[in-house]
């Protein structure tokens, strides 16, 4: 039988969420990280463990059909590659940061500059955009250490929280990209196991969806339901069902979680009572 070779990172910060979105879409791997491969019980698949920089050139010699991988890798090592979706764990950016007394502060300060980074062609191709001239030092880690060993004038790495910039002194002045983990494809697929990886984005989209959204019931009281349903989206229109209680409904409906926290006091004030936010674990529309 023809399996979906589908490469994952082997440890590191994206490993965690890529099992358990393997595992949220129902694909249950038989063996531990200790083993480069690994294959699925209950679904055509076969898991690689990788590391994130080296999954560009598996996809590109069609070595692995798919894989989970941070935009920024993509971008920086797989110009030439697709993605088929974003997977929303694993935000960050690619910035450029300076020390936080330097007079650079815009982007044509950088012109002459010694710049540290892990990601080359990235930077490569922002500055010949921008028309900056800037002199490369290419770095595997610790590249937030470099201004302050002499080594560069600036940086260009991956910034999350800020804090590491911080600790280092340094300050973002540009953002060149921004990043989330995605599910990429090799060009090289054959249509069989492309079929196996609709399937599978299928079901990621089910997943993605239900981790966004919340499932809401509420008690309203009848004389107040039309301008609460209006404060109210769902996947069609909500659901009302009369409560034992003559003179109340229950009403049943999906939103993002974000929208609940902005119309909750609305909802409260028109005299919705008893309400519960559940989570979703997969939706289909
Ligand atoms: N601080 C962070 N916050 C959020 N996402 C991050 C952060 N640092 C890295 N990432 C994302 O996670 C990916 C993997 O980062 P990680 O540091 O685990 O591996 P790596 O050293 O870049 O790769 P390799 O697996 O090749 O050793 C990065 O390419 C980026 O997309
Ligand atoms: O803005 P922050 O939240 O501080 O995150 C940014 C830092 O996270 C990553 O390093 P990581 O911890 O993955 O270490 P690494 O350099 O060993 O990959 C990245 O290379 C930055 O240094
Ligand atoms: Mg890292």
């Amino acid at each position: 039988m023809t399996n979906l070779r589908i490469a994952v990172q082997k440890s590191g910060r994206l490993n965690e969420d890529s099992m358990n979105l393997l595992k949220d879409i129902g694909i249950s791997i038989d063996n531990g990280i200790d083993q480069l491969k690994a294959s699925a019980r209950n679904f055509p698949v076969e898991v690689f463990y990788l590391r994130n920089g080296d999954i560009p050139q598996y996809l590109r010699d069609g070595v692995v059909d798919a894989a989970i991988i941070g935009e920024n890798v993509l971008i920086e090592k797989g110009g030439d590659l697709e993605f088929v979706e974003r997977l929303g764990f694993s935000k960050c950016k690619v910035s450029i940061a300076v020390p936080k007394e330097s007079n650079a502060s815009c982007l044509k300060d950088l012109n002459g500059m010694r710049i540290a980074t892990s990601y080359p062609e990235t930077v490569k191709k922002f500055l010949k955009e921008q028309n900056i001239t800037a002199d490369l030092h290419i770095i595997n880690g610790s590249v937030e250490i470099a201004p302050n060993i002499g080594l560069a004038d600036g940086i260009c790495d991956i910034v999350s929280s800020g804090s590491t910039l911080f600790k280092n002194g340094l300050k973002e002045i540009e953002v060149l990209l921004k990043s989330e983990a995605v599910l990429a494809m090799s060009s090289k697929i054959s249509d069989e196991r492309r079929a196996i990886l609709k399937t599978i984005q299928f079901r990621i989209q089910a997943v993605l969806k239900g981790r966004e959204s919340k499932y809401v019931l509420l008690n309203a009281p009848n004389d107040k339901l039309e301008s609460i349903l209006k404060l109210l989206p769902g996947m069609r229109s909500p659901t009302v069902l009369p409560l034992a209680e003559e003179g109340w409904s229950s009403v049943h409906t999906v939103i993002t979680k974000n929208a609940f926290w902005e119309i909750i006091d609305e909802l409260k004030a028109k005299g919705a009572e008893g309400i519960l936010v559940c989570p979703i674990e997969k939706m289909v529309l």
